[in-house]
């Protein structure tokens, strides 16, 4: 018998999803999609045509999928592949989610319409960066191949006016607290979604890390003595949602919970603002329409 389809999400459904003690809101949903489903997107992510991939300047690759954003921060759309919309049908499930995050369950207001993936290879992250204006402040990311742990940041004076956009990887306006004010647990095939001030008022960043460590507390933190050249121990606001005995058994330890990182792909959902009507063909037309 195939499996039943999951509800429709809706608010209080993600409401046990939310993670505590960051700013609001953040959302983690632990087995988001299954592992076929994970095994179908990578392998449909590696078979990209070569051209689809760039590569920063840390050597970290990407991919855009829903066409990318002009300078003035506008879509300039493209049709989202197959194995987004069709088959698997994950764009139209983290629309769902979306809009339940957003407490418009089931209007379909929002609708996904770029898709980023970003390639890490071990050792690789994303430095601070704020995802900007451009997007609507409500964007979720689909991890698959390997665990990772997501820092969020803040600014040292958030009463400072904000550039206009941060670029990812690029120079930030301003300072920024050297610790970070929460980490999270970014297990293979979870949906984190950020929102709010956490997405409009904070950073978020990966460190450029070959293993993560992970302990239960504070206490455990202090008392932990890292190695030459090792990962520091962190605690994770989202311990308690992973959905995933062994890793919480092992961060309830005294050892903590170590991994390696893989390499680790993920699929960053949003909802780009302004998009440009009837797409790269209204460029070559001259005629710039927004919609
Ligand atoms: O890979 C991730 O989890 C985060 C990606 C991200 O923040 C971005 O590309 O803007
Ligand atoms: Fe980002």
């Amino acid at each position: 018998m195939p499996p039943s389809p999951p509800p429709e999400p809706t608010l209080d459904a993600l409401k046990p999803m939310k993670v505590e003690g960051l700013p609001p809101a953040a959302y983690y949903i632990p087995n988001f999609i299954t592992e076929e489903e994970e095994e179908l997107l990578l392998r449909k992510i590696a078979d990209s045509p070569q051209p689809k991939w760039r590569t920063t300047a840390t050597g970290r690759r990407l991919q855009y999928w829903g066409g990318t954003l002009t300078k003035s921060g506008v879509l300039v759309p493209e049709p989202l592949p197959e194995w987004l919309t069709a088959y698997p049908d994950i764009a139209a499930r983290v629309d769902r989610l979306l809009d339940a995050a957003a407490g418009v369950e089931g209007r379909h207001v929002l609708g996904v319409n770029q898709v980023l993936v970003n390639e890490y290879a071990p050792g690789q992250g994303i430095s601070p960066h704020e995802d900007g204006p451009a997007f609507r402040p409500l964007v979720a990311t689909l991890s698959l191949g390997s665990s990772s742990v997501l820092d969020l940041h803040h600014y040292i004076s958030p009463s400072a006016p904000s550039p206009p956009m941060i670029p990812a990887d690029g120079a930030v306006g301003r300072a920024i607290a050297a610790v970070p004010l929460g980490h999270v647990l970014l297990l293979p095939r979870s949906l984190f979604v950020l929102s709010g001030s956490a997405y409009s008022a904070h950073l978020h960043g990966i460190a450029p890390r070959s293993a993560d460590w992970v302990v239960r507390d504070e206490a455990a933190a202090a008392a932990a003595v890292e190695g030459e050249g090792e990962a520091p121990p962190v605690v994770v606001a989202n311990a308690g949602l992973l959905a995933d005995a062994p890793v919480q058994a092992a961060i309830a330890s005294d050892a903590g919970w170590r991994a390696e990182r893989g390499t680790r792909v993920s699929l960053t959902f949003r909802h780009a603002e302004k998009s440009l009507k009837g797409g790269a063909f209204a460029m070559v037309g001259g005629r710039m329409q927004r919609s």
